[in-house]
């Protein structure tokens, strides 16, 4: 019998290649769609082009809807049990069409007020939706958070949104692969945001465009599903189509028992394949990036670009050091934006707002290193809000049965409900003008969390060390002083 000799193939070859419905000659592909999640900024038109046109969804299994961008934070029933109504009436409107459509095109809808309601990067996981090798899409850019978990996932826009719901298949171009390895072992207050923004930093905001990138090596492996969700969520902060994580036994142990997962026969049948997904040794990526976990340090952006990043014990950068004549005003403009000078170290600046929450930063793991820092001490006086955004239901009541609420109360912290919140300026949780943000989302851009705010990306601890001490902070000064060790 002769062996049959096949090409060694990258995650993203193998799971692409599972799901091409048709391949035309110009390259082309139309491809089928696993998962499709919804919110309600994205899909109101999509729905209704459906409507108009007479259609129905195609596999509304294969869909589900949750409310997450509009959503006030504040409590949203009242002591009766109900629902308080929305003060914006543009995000009402989101939200009721929402809360229509779902039901009109049969597809299940977590609602506003139900305990697994959340952000949808958090809930597709968290629920078992979002498996290894399947494609999900979402109209919302950061679908690529899904990766972690070894599916294929990006966002799209509205008018794909309607062609995902009537046909459950999507036209796409296959992009050019990238490795992006990081080994080794991660310093002492360092964490996986802190590896996204150096590899943000390293690589530039637009430094994956055209490509699917597959975060290998050691240091993503010893990472936790949760921490390669974060890494993965930013995976469109460099620019790529989407970040895969190949499905291991750290995937299989977070997936098990979860909802919407595989159960019994079929969890066996379903691991079993997921095994055959990671990338074949010898595979070819078209482009390779490689870092050292001991070099990188807890990290933050001084500008309005994830890339604009700099270790906390840095300064912020002279213009004039950037070699590109573009890059030299921009930083300018940055700058003056966020009301800073060169050369002021990081660490002497003063912050205003601070928000732990958002689909990069909110799953249990986040609140449980930002309640470690947050233990036993007072957000810092200066601090005129501090808010605490869990990314579900589930993760809310979780932090609560583990008292991290109480801890974070204490402190000083708000605790809300799970939603998008003060990640972006669409709901009532906004920076006002002109003050400064240590924020645990993913987009540092002018204006993201409120007209003329200012933004600063950190990791949970880091944003819990700003709080207590009202200005950007190297996290391992704090726990040192906890542990009295390093
Ligand atoms: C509102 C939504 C469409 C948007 C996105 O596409 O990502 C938001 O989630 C964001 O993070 O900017
Ligand atoms: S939390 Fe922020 S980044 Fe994530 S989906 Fe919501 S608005 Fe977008």
């Amino acid at each position: 019998m002769r062996a049959i000799v096949t090409e060694p193939r990258t995650l993203y070859q193998k799971i692409w290649d599972a799901h091409v419905v048709e391949r035309r000659d110009d390259g082309t592909c139309l491809l089928y769609i696993d998962r499709h999640l919804v919110h309600e900024v994205t899909s109101p038109q999509a729905f209704e082009g459906l409507r108009v046109a007479g259609r129905r969804v195609r596999r509304p299994d294969l869909t589900l809807a949750v409310p997450d961008h509009n959503l006030p934070t504040t409590p949203r029933v009242d002591a009766a049990g109900r629902r308080l109504p929305i003060a914006d009436a543009e995000s009402a409107q989101q939200l009721a069409a929402l809360e229509a459509n779902a039901p009109e095109f049969g597809i299940r809808l977590i609602d506003a007020t139900a305990p697994e309601q959340g952000i949808v990067h958090v809930v597709g996981p968290e629920q078992g939706f979002t498996l290894p090798g399947t494609t999900l899409v979402c109209g919302d850019s950061h679908t690529a958070a899904h990766g972690a978990l070894g599916a294929l996932a990006f966002g799209i826009g509205t008018s794909e949104v309607e062609h995902v719901l009537a046909t459950q298949t999507l036209l796409l171009k296959q992009s050019k692969s990238m490795e992006i390895r990081v080994d080794g072992a991660l310093g002492f207050g360092v964490d996986a945001k802190d590896v996204i923004l150096a590899i943000i930093g390293r690589i530039g905001a637009s430094g994956g465009t055209g490509y699917v990138v597959e975060y290998t090596g050691s240091t993503i492996r010893g990472l936790s599903v949760e921490g390669r969700l974060t890494v993965a969520n930013m995976a469109i902060e460099h620019g790529a189509r989407s970040g895969l994580i190949a499905p291991d036994e750290t995937t299989f142990a977070y997936l098990k028992g979860r909802p919407m997962a595989p159960a019994g026969e079929a969890w066996g049948r379903a691991v079993a394949w997921w095994r055959t997904l990671p990338s074949d040794p010898g595979a070819r990526y078209d482009r390779t990036v490689t870092l050292d976990a001991g070099q990188i340090a807890p990290s933050l952006t001084w500008g309005t670009s994830p890339e604009d990043v700099v270790p906390i014990t840095g300064a912020v950068p002279d213009p004039d050091s950037f070699a590109d004549a573009s890059k030299r005003a921009a930083a300018r403009k940055s700058l003056d934006y966020m009301g800073l000078a060169p050369g002021m170290r990081m660490q002497d600046v003063g912050v205003d707002n601070i928000f732990i929450g958002s689909c990069t930063n909110s799953r249990i793991e986040d609140l449980r290193a930002a309640a470690a820092v947050a233990k036993g001490r007072r957000v810092a006086s200066g601090v005129r809000q501090a808010l605490v955004v869990p990314g579900s239901g589930l993760v809310k009541r979780q932090a609560e049965a583990e008292g991290l609420d109480r801890i974070f109360i204490e402190a000083g912290f708000e605790w809300r409900e799970p939603g998008c919140s003060m990640c972006l300026a669409m709901n009532p949780d906004k920076v006002p003008p002109g003050e400064r943000c240590a924020s645990t989302s993913n987009r540092n851009f002018v204006g993201r969390q409120g007209p003329g705010a200012r933004t600063h990306l950190v990791s949970p601890a880091m944003a819990a060390a700003a709080a207590v001490t009202g200005r950007l902070t190297d996290v391992r000064e704090l726990m040192h002083q906890q542990t009295g060790s390093l």
